[in-house]
């Protein structure tokens, strides 16, 4: 029987909050089993960028990133956000390494191309060092994951957060039943964003099309469904989204939303 791993996402919205970040990761330090964290950051990076006027446009969830942002993104997601998280697990005795995807050539991808949109330093995943992962893991190292890739030509890249843990969890359910976790700040998918007791306990891709239609699902969830979907497609076991408070209930398929085929 293969090992269980988990695969958690946490947006940007919970990181930029110290207190909750730091109940996060007192829940995270506390999982059993291998563990791969990966971070997002878009909240704190959006509000640097308007501090340093450098203007923001995202499309379809994803970020226009010109080289002044990239910068931005660089040193907010693989430095401040990356560090800062893996110094808290740290201090709750938790062996974190933090990782952009350049390390080790951890996630390699290329520039975005083939639409109408121009994205800039934007990328599309090619390949996961699964080799890289599965030593680390196996030596006891939680791995911190930030949302920066690279083109193996010496190109940073910036890659959505949602995909960067989807391809990670599809690459290592060869070798791991693999649970993906998605948590931010809503207690699941909701059938009204603004009633947290509307949560849909689960949703297949026949109700995520009429949830569509209906336009209940919108925005930042509809990228994450996707990703959801795209996971369950290529051997990730479960995924599930929901509120970042819940996590141990998550992992265990208590609460969120359960993705699934049928
Ligand atoms: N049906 C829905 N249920 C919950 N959230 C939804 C729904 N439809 C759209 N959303 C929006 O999607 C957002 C989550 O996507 P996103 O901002 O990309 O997440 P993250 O914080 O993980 O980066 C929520 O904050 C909410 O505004
Ligand atoms: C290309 C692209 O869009 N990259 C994302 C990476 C960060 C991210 O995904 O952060 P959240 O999970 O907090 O939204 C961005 O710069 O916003």
């Amino acid at each position: 029987m293969k090992e269980q791993l988990s695969v958690i996402k946490i947006g940007g919205n919970v990181i930029d909050d110290t207190a909750s970040l730091q109940r996060f990761l007192d829940q995270v330090s506390s999982l059993n089993g291998p563990c791969i964290l990966v971070h997002g950051g878009g909240k704190l990076a959006t509000s640097l960028a308007a501090d340093l006027q450098v203007p923001q446009q995202m499309v379809e969830g994803r970020r226009i990133t010109d080289e002044a942002t990239l910068k931005i993104v660089t040193m907010v997601y693989a430095g401040y956000i990356n560090k800062n998280i893996v110094a808290l697990l740290q201090a709750r005795g938790c062996a974190a390494l933090g990782l952009s995807g350049a390390d080790g050539n951890l996630i390699q991808a290329h520039k975005r191309t083939g639409t109408q949109q121009d994205y800039g330093f934007a990328g599309d995943i090619d390949a996961v060092n699964e080799t890289l992962c599965t030593g680390l893991l196996q030596q006891g190292y939680t791995l911190v994951v930030a949302p920066i890739t690279h083109d193996r030509e010496g190109q940073l890249l910036n890659t959505n957060a949602d995909t960067i843990a989807q391809e990670l969890a599809q690459a290592l359910s060869r070798q791991y039943s693999v649970r993906l976790i998605y948590c931010f700040e809503k207690s699941g998918v909701l059938r009204d964003t603004e009633d947290e007791s509307s949560r849909i306990a689960a949703i297949n891709k026949t109700t995520f099309s009429s949830l569509k239609a209906e336009g209940v699902i919108y925005a930042g969830m509809l990228p994450k469904l996707d990703n959801a979907f795209a996971a369950l497609d290529k051997g990730v076991d479960r995924v599930v989204i929901g509120k970042w408070s819940d996590l141990p209930q998550l992992v265990s398929g208590q609460n969120g939303t359960t993705i699934s085929h049928e």
